[in-house]
């Protein structure tokens, strides 16, 4: 019988396989293991074959030829532990269960009337959040904290119905949720043996957090059922609960289920969201020159307006095209989320059995020179002035959101907040480092985790120009 052919794979040791070289940053990692063994590697992370995909030409092929075979999702007992085993969104496998689910997402939690009705929400926290940054004007702020807020505040408005502090805060618990998934990611699997010693902590850890999650959720779903203590506007609770009522998409939802979904959509939504504010500025930041020329758009789009309104944004071209560049540089998932086949299928040559993992380098894809030249490591918004190339799913060049059927389904309920978010930043402020982060910040550290934001806080200082 003729061997099988499989794709390049760098050396690997007994046990661990190619953990080793993943580091703490595995997309860097892996995309300078691509340049040496081309756009579709085969590595393995400890003994499991992962395949590895690095280029936009062989995301097409994975997610858009063959998007059906590829459209699954590994299973692991840790994130099943947290996510109602598999029965959220994100992480179900491929079947009817994820696609009556998926359904309910694009069609009623974030469809674009669900996103427009939150309109108000919105402007009320990016008010709340100028006010803050207003009384500090001229001092060293801590941006990133701002902007976290605000966009846990917005989530927790849309999905539960009002904001939840307190001693259970539900931001506690997430930072904590945050934390464990970061250390049980694979840019944690530093060595075999001190990853099973490690594991073994962390078990507790996840027991304890599992039920203090379900805790929360289920209090909050109790609470809508009461009808105690949230807003008149419609939240995601309520689209769900009134979908279990009245049975009326032809399948069983159930309290798991929708606690499975709140799940996800803090989990997905919150670091994301986030991360891309942050590096938007972070880049607006480091090149001044951008910030101006989106200073000059917002400003004379809405000269004599005391802020930013949503349909304003529509005609501010550069302000998209900084959001694209951002997510091409920092996507926040930069490895977005795991795959897996459920056949057997051919990619190019190559022989991919079913139930092979895999990742796909989003981060990797944004940066390839045969795509976006020789400067495509440069921050560079005016690249897209001129270019169709897109984000919401049909370009493989850019891939932040992922494309084919297992798409982010909250593409604009993401990108309308940060663009109005931004445009009210540098609309009502001037911007500028602190004199002693200027020279260093020119690389800035990545944190470690799923979702990659900074390592370090991004301080700033506001100049109120009102
Ligand atoms: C800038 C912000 C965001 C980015 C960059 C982002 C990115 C992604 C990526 C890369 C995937 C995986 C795609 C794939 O596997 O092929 C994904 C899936 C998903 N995202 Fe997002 N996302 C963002 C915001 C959000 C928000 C705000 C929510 C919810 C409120 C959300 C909910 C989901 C869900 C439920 C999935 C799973 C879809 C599935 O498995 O079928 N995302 N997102």
């Amino acid at each position: 019988e003729k061997k099988h052919n499989t794709p390049p794979s760098p050396p690997r040791f007994p046990l661990i396989g190619n953990l080793h070289q993943l580091g703490s940053h595995p997309h860097r990692s892996l995309c300078s293991l691509s340049h040496r063994y081309g756009p579709l590697m085969l590595l393995h992370f400890g003994h499991v074959p992962v395949l590895v995909v690095s280029s936009a030409d062989m995301a097409q092929e994975v997610l858009k030829t063959h998007d059906r075979v590829f459209a699954s999702r590994p299973r692991s007992k840790i994130f099943n532990k947290i996510f109602y085993d598999g029965r959220d969104v994100a992480l179900a496998p491929y079947g009817e269960y994820w696609r009556q689910m998926k359904s309910v997402c694009v069609l009623q939690l974030f469809s674009n009337k669900m996103v427009r009705s939150f309109r108000d929400v919105r402007q009320e926290e990016i008010s709340l959040m100028i006010e803050k940054i207003r009384i500090s004007s001229s001092l060293r702020i801590n941006l990133s904290e701002i902007l976290a807020n605000l966009t846990n505040n917005v989530i927790c408005r849309v999905a539960l119905g009002r904001k939840y502090h307190g001693k259970t805060d539900f931001k506690e618990l997430m930072k904590r949720l945050t934390r464990l998934l970061g250390e049980f990611s694979v840019g944690s699997y530093v060595s075999w043996l001190a990853w099973i010693d490690w594991i073994r902590g962390l078990d507790g850890q996840l027991i304890k957090l599992s039920n203090d999650l379900d805790e929360f959720l289920e209090r909050v779903v109790q609470d809508h059922v009461d009808g105690d203590g949230h807003d008149h506007r419609t939240d995601f609770v309520d689209v769900l609960l009134t979908i279990q009522r009245e049975k009326s998409v032809g399948f069983e939802i159930d309290r798991l289920s929708i606690k499975a979904i709140i799940l996800d959509v803090f989990v997905g939504g919150t670091d994301t969201t986030y991360a891309l504010l942050e590096w938007a500025m972070t880049e607006l930041l480091h090149h001044p020159e951008c910030l101006e020329r989106l200073q000059e758009e917002v400003r004379t789009i809405c000269k004599g307006k005391s802020r930013v309104s949503e349909e304003d944004i529509q005609e501010m071209k550069y302000l998209k095209a900084v959001i694209k560049e951002t997510l091409r540089l920092h996507p926040p998932l930069p490895l977005m989320v795991p795959h897996e086949s459920t056949q057997d299928v051919k990619l190019r040559d190559y022989h991919i059995p079913a139930g092979t993992q895999v990742m796909i380098n989003a981060w990797a894809i944004g940066r390839e020179a045969a795509t976006w030249g020789p400067d495509a490591e440069e921050f560079k918004p005016e690249r897209h002035l001129n270019s169709s190339v897109d984000f919401r799913g049909q370009d493989t060049e850019l891939v932040p959101f992922g494309t084919g059927r297992r798409i982010c389904p909250a593409i604009s309920f993401a990108v309308v907040l940060d663009e109005v978010v931004l445009a009210n930043l540098v609309h009502q402020f001037d911007w500028r480092l602190p004199v002693e982060s200027t020279e260093y910040h020119t690389d800035v550290a990545e944190s470690i985790g799923l979702a990659v934001h900074r390592m370090f806080p991004l301080y700033s200082i506001a100049s109120s120009t009102t």
